[in-house]
């Protein structure tokens, strides 16, 4: 078993495994079938440690194994200006609407942590979002702008991959968009804190901005999770890249920034840290590493899924890296001096899952049970030898049994 952010990659790393089971469709109990198909997806590499000391320092690179699915850091760089301009231009141009680029923004990060927390740690080899593996705890700490966004939204995709998700939203935008985010995570069970577990609440002015836009008082404490609570993965989706280096976070950003810190401290190394965009506090344009607030300056990510392309710092940064979001027609990108990736479809099964036609391509072990029905069930009703009551129970221990297969494959996410 591998410590998913201090590794480097298996030079193996298209191993893959595909496994499928099915439940027949039987007349008697209308089962629906499915058929869960995984593979096992690469691991990028950690080209070094994470030591804040080295950070901006001459680290002589560790030249991972040979790993297709890494990309060369030629992708160009995107400073804070050009990134805010191509936003705006991408919602302008090809009319992409903020939610259509939220929505890819946060599902990108989601994918990402999944790929860290769960694929990696297992060893590489997926064997199905919903099997019976223990499922992993992610803490996601939302900011005030678009990065919280898609902190919200990548919470609400975790979810749906199985992993017990739980955001920190300090100050709610009242923004319809939000409102929604936020509701589509309330409506998946997922908590809404308003602190970092484990952190006192400095923010003060949280309950005026939410009065003042109409946010749910009754929120104002929800702070229910246990503040020893462990979670295998937190991801920093306060800041990206319209914070501004020059002055401090404000409360109550500076607290939640300083609890991730210490929540990482407290966790002593059993947690992932995964920055989106940006690592909250540091100087989108920095590109020594050195020119991160005061606040942030401990703020060091394990990875970061940057989106659309990297930013300046990114240079320093010495963890694992991601890019996503795939928003970019060839024009936009030319005009920005991006290079977009061609994004490898090795997964194949984040959006949809592949069921099978009852009785077409099922399993063995269910076409020799709908052939011993056929044989045995239509009998009974004019057999004399099959007693009512016989049959009655074994339908009731196989529906039982059917029940048991089914909340294997489906876990607790139905
Ligand atoms: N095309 C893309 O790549 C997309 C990226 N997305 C994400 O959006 C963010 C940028 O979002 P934006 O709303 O412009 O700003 P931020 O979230 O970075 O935060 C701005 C927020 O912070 C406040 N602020 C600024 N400086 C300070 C400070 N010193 N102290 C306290 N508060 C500060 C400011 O007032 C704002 O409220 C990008 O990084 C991506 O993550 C989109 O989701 C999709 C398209
Ligand atoms: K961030």
């Amino acid at each position: 078993r591998r410590s998913p952010h201090r590794s480097l990659p298996s030079s193996s790393y298209s191993s893959s495994s595909s496994s499928s089971s099915s439940l027949a469709s039987l007349p008697a109990y209308a089962m629906a079938s499915a058929s869960f198909r995984s593979q096992s997806k690469s691991s990028l590499a950690a080209s070094s440690a994470n030591d804040p000391s080295v950070l901006g320092a001459l680290v002589p690179p560790v030249l991972p194994e040979r790993d297709d699915t890494r990309i060369a850091m030629d992708v160009g760089y995107l400073n804070a200006r050009d990134a805010a301009a191509l936003d705006a231009e991408l919602m302008s141009s090809p009319g992409f609407s903020l939610e259509q680029l939220m929505e890819l923004a946060g599902l990108a990060v989601a994918e990402a942590v999944y790929d860290v927390v769960v694929v990696d740690d297992d060893g590489g080899d997926d064997d199905g979002v919903c099997g019976n593996r223990k499922k992993k705890r992610a803490l996601l700490v939302c900011g005030p702008g678009n990065n919280g966004g898609d902190g919200l939204v990548a919470a609400r995709h975790l979810c749906h991959f199985g992993i017990d998700a739980t955001v920190v939203y300090p100050v709610r935008s009242s923004k319809a968009h939000f409102v929604n985010l936020v509701r589509q995570c309330e409506d998946l069970g997922i908590p809404i804190l308003d602190r970092v577990p484990g952190t006192t609440n400095t923010n003060t002015t949280t309950t005026a901005i939410e009065a003042d836009e109409g946010g749910d008082d009754d929120e104002d404490d929800d702070n229910e999770e246990d503040d020893d609570s462990h979670y295998d993965v937190i991801v920093d989706a306060v800041f990206g890249f319209s914070f501004r280096p020059g002055s401090e976070p404000r409360e109550p950003f500076a607290s939640a920034i300083s609890g991730m810190m210490d929540m990482r401290r407290r966790l002593d190394g059993s947690t992932i840290l995964v920055s989106v965009d940006v690592p909250s506090g540091w100087d989108v344009d920095g590109d020594d590493g050195k020119t991160m607030t005061t606040t942030a300056a401990n703020l060091v990510p394990d990875v970061l899924v940057s989106l659309t392309a990297p930013k300046p710092f990114v240079k320093s940064f010495r963890g694992r890296h991601f890019i996503g979001g795939r928003f970019l027609p060839p024009a936009l990108a030319e005009k920005y001096g991006i290079r977009t990736m061609e994004v490898k479809m090795d997964r194949g099964d984040d959006s949809h899952r592949e069921t099978l036609d009852p009785g077409v391509d099922s399993d063995d072990w269910a076409a020799q049970y709908q052939e011993y029905l056929d044989e045995n069930v239509v009998q009974a009703g004019i057999d004399a030898d099959i007693k009512d009551e016989e049959v009655d129970d074994w339908t009731v221990q196989y529906a039982k049994y059917c029940e048991e297969r089914e909340s294997e494959f489906f876990g607790t996410n139905r």
